[in-house]
């Protein structure tokens, strides 16, 4: 029963939104009694009491004047009383508006005068009859005529907003006229001065909800940033993105990632939009994003419509890290510049990012950009743009835009260090690079304070109602904006917090995409797309990778396998779908893992021709600390030719084995490497990443 009336109740506010502000259920028809006499009595009883009022009055008048009608003394007694009532009227008024004040003391007045008339010199003495008989209902109607018009919607009315704000503790604050749009109003708030502030307007968003039965993301406040007791209420009385809306494709194929990229909708239709790339003319510097959500909170399919947008741009390159193996982005992994599968490949892609910020940096300054543009991804034929002295157009290559992807970072993101990835991402901004991170499980304990302040941009899906102030701002959870309410019941609900953005929508609640397997086909043709016709990594960028992760960097420069390969290489993508989505995800990354069993399978062939007599020895003597250190340098060349770029002791265990050599031998050697330049310490204690002696295929 209760759930009807309320929904009831919302029908109301559709057919008459302002009632959602005003309070509907004052509006709602009284129940009639069973027949029309029942009804009309029902309907003229809350106008009675002014009338039984005056009759009162008439008949007290002659009560009074039939005891007290020779008395001086009662006569002043009268008068006085009068006074005294019709004072203390004023006084009792204080708290309500003016105009009932006075319409309460004005009516007192007259009747007491009235009354103190009648009972000294009797009610139908000289014009006392005609006093009554015309004023007493001239007073009962002001009356009436008052309530009726307090029931009807009054939308400039003050009285009428006493209700909403009445129920919500928020007695003295005036709503103005409300804005009504299409499942949308936004009425003007004005709290009491000195009393009440925005923030008290915050917190009452909850009860405003509760008033209207409505969900709490349905109640927002945008305050005046000019006032601290004004702002705008708005309401959005049905949920529009309960329909669920599949991915068809990209909203922009071959456009530039300076573009906007949409990754769904708001609750009022329109596309929810971010950018990537900052736009010098409004001011505005490239953006990183924190993609955040609970398990099953809808993070997975969020990621696809942004780097569906992302892949489907001219401009752009992604080095992308994912320790859940392509599970979800599997079909994307061809048009991706470089893909690595997390854990020893994502600590080399760590330190490529750190590689390229300064070379592309350099780049873009040379070039006469303050920070990336569309422009600086085309070849350099502009003088304005030349890196010759002369001035001359130099013709450089282009540089596309960076999105380095890490999912699931929680874990890369503690090895690096909080200054680490402070670091990286203050400078990445003007290196024309977005850091984008997902985590899984939003909170402080997953991400410090400061990693968290790096991340200007959020997406943040439904959590858990603790971990809200982690994903968002305070200013816009104080707005109405509430993923803790959602949870993972509400999968691709989200609200966006991202540069480019109007302030004032970041508590609207949008919704992404949904990918099913119909998606499938349509990101491998863009994958295809992109791989054919989106940008690749420019010499500075792939030379940068290059320089950390050896043959590990794959990118999809003119000399890889897949360029390289040509038409050659898509033909072999359809022809690995075809055997089914095992097959596909195995077969995307399996490529370079055979790359890297090749050089395995050499290497007892290397042991045996270069070095027989040390391989002969591998059950008996000890090598020659000569040999042994000749061993071990062959090693770390094995490692760079399998893309392993980082290692420890521990990755020599069986060699140490093998050898009959010890790891505290290896770990010194490891040590001598890295003075020698051939090893560099990584921030994990006892791994060191290789500096490639190899050039990248
Ligand atoms: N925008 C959306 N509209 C409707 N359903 C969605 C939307 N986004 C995701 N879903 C559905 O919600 C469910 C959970 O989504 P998903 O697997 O992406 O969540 P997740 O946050 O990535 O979870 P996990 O972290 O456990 O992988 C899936 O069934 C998915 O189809």
């Amino acid at each position: 029963m209760a759930r009807n009336s309320g929904r009831r109740a919302r029908h109301d506010y559709l057919n008459d939104p302002t009632a959602a502000v005003y309070g509907g259920a004052g509006l709602l028809p009284g129940d009639g009694g069973g027949s029309v006499t029942g009804y009309l009595l029902n309907r003229a009883k809350p106008h009675l009491p002014p009338w039984l009022a005056v009759g009162a009055t008439g008949l007290a008048g002659a009560l009074g004047n039939w005891r007290w009608g020779d008395s001086s003394a009662a006569g002043v007694g009268l008068t006085l009383a009068s006074v005294a009532l019709t004072g203390a009227t004023w006084w009792a008024g204080k708290s309500t508006s003016q105009q009932r004040r006075l319409h309460s003391a004005i009516t007192v007045a007259a009747g007491s005068a009235w009354l103190t008339a009648a009972c000294l010199a009797g009610p139908a003495a000289g014009p006392l009859d005609d006093l009554f008989l015309m004023g007493g209902p001239v007073v009962a109607l002001s009356w009436n005529v008052r309530m009726v018009l307090r029931r009807n919607d009054d939308p400039s009315g003050e009285s009428a907003d006493k209700g909403l704000m009445e129920k919500i503790g928020l007695a003295r604050a005036q709503l103005g006229n409300p804005k009504v749009e299409p499942n949308r109003v936004t009425a003007p708030v004005a709290l009491a001065a000195g009393e009440q502030t925005n923030d008290d307007m915050a917190k009452a968003l909850g009860n405003i909800a509760s008033a209207l039965d409505l969900p709490t993301s349905a109640v927002r406040y945008h305050p005046d940033p000019d006032s601290n007791r004004r702002g705008d209420l708005v309401i959005v009385p049905e949920d529009m993105l309960a329909d669920v809306v599949e991915w068809e494709g990209p909203s922009n194929l071959g456009g530039s990632i300076a573009e906007p990229l949409v990754i769904g909708r708001y609750d009022d239709g329109a596309p929810l939009l971010l950018w990537l790339p900052g736009d010098p003319e409004q001011g505005r510097n490239s953006t990183h994003v924190l993609t955040a959500g609970m398990s099953g909170s809808g993070k997975g399919d969020a990621a696809l419509n942004l780097l569906t947008e992302v892949l489907s741009r001219r401009d752009v390159i992604v080095w992308f890290s994912d320790p859940k193996a392509f599970q979800d982005f599997a079909p994307l992994r061809e048009g991706l510049d470089w893909g690595v599968e997390g854990g020893t490949g994502t600590e080399v892609m760590v330190a490529a990012v750190q590689q390229a910020i300064p070379a592309r940096t350099r780049w873009l300054g040379e070039h006469g950009y303050r920070q990336w543009v569309p422009a600086a991804a085309q070849q350099q034929t502009s003088p304005e743009h030349s890196c010759r002295p002369d001035g001359r157009p130099c013709g450089c290559a282009g540089m596309p835009f960076l999105v380095t992807w890490f999912e699931e970072a929680a874990n890369t993101l503690r090895n690096l260090g909080d200054d680490a990835f402070t670091g990286i991402a203050q400078e990445a901004r003007s290196a024309g690079i977005s850091l984008i991170v997902s985590l899984q499980r939003p909170s402080y304990d997953q991400m410090s304070t400061s990693t968290r302040a790096s991340l200007p941009s959020v997406i943040a899906l439904g959590c858990d109602p603790r971990d809200e102030g982690f994903c968002l701002p305070d200013e816009v959870l104080a707005a109405g904006a509430h993923p803790g309410a959602w949870g993972n019941r509400r999968p691709g609900y989200c609200y966006v917090v991202s540069p480019g953005i109007p302030e004032d929508r970041y508590p609207s609640p949008g919704r992404t995409r949904r990918f099913t397997h119909r998606a499938v086909p349509v990101m491998e043709l863009l994958a295809t797309w992109a791989q054919r016709n989106g940008a690749t990594a420019d010499p500075v960028t792939a030379g940068a990778a290059s320089a950390v992760a050896g043959t590990a960097y794959t990118g999809r420069t003119p000399t890889s396998t897949a360029a390289a390969a040509g038409a050659g290489s898509v033909p072999q993508l359809h022809v690995v779908h075809g055997e089914g989505d095992d097959m596909q995800q195995h077969s995307v990354h399996v490529d370079p893992e055979d790359t890297g069993i090749d050089p395995e399978a050499d290497l007892p062939e290397v042991e045996q021709g270069d070095d027989a007599p040390i391989f002969g020895q591998e059950t008996g003597r000890k090598p020659s600390p000569e040999e042994a250190r000749e061993l071990f340098a062959r090693a770390l060349a094995e490692f760079e030719e399998n893309g392993q770029m980082i290692v420890g002791p521990k990755d020599f265990m069986d060699w140490c084995d093998r050898h009959h050599l010890s790891r505290p031998w290896v770990s010194a050697r490891l040590k001598e490497a890295a003075l020698d330049g051939r090893l560099e310490a990584t921030n994990t204690t006892g791994r060191w990443r290789i500096v490639p002696a190899l050039t990248a295929a």
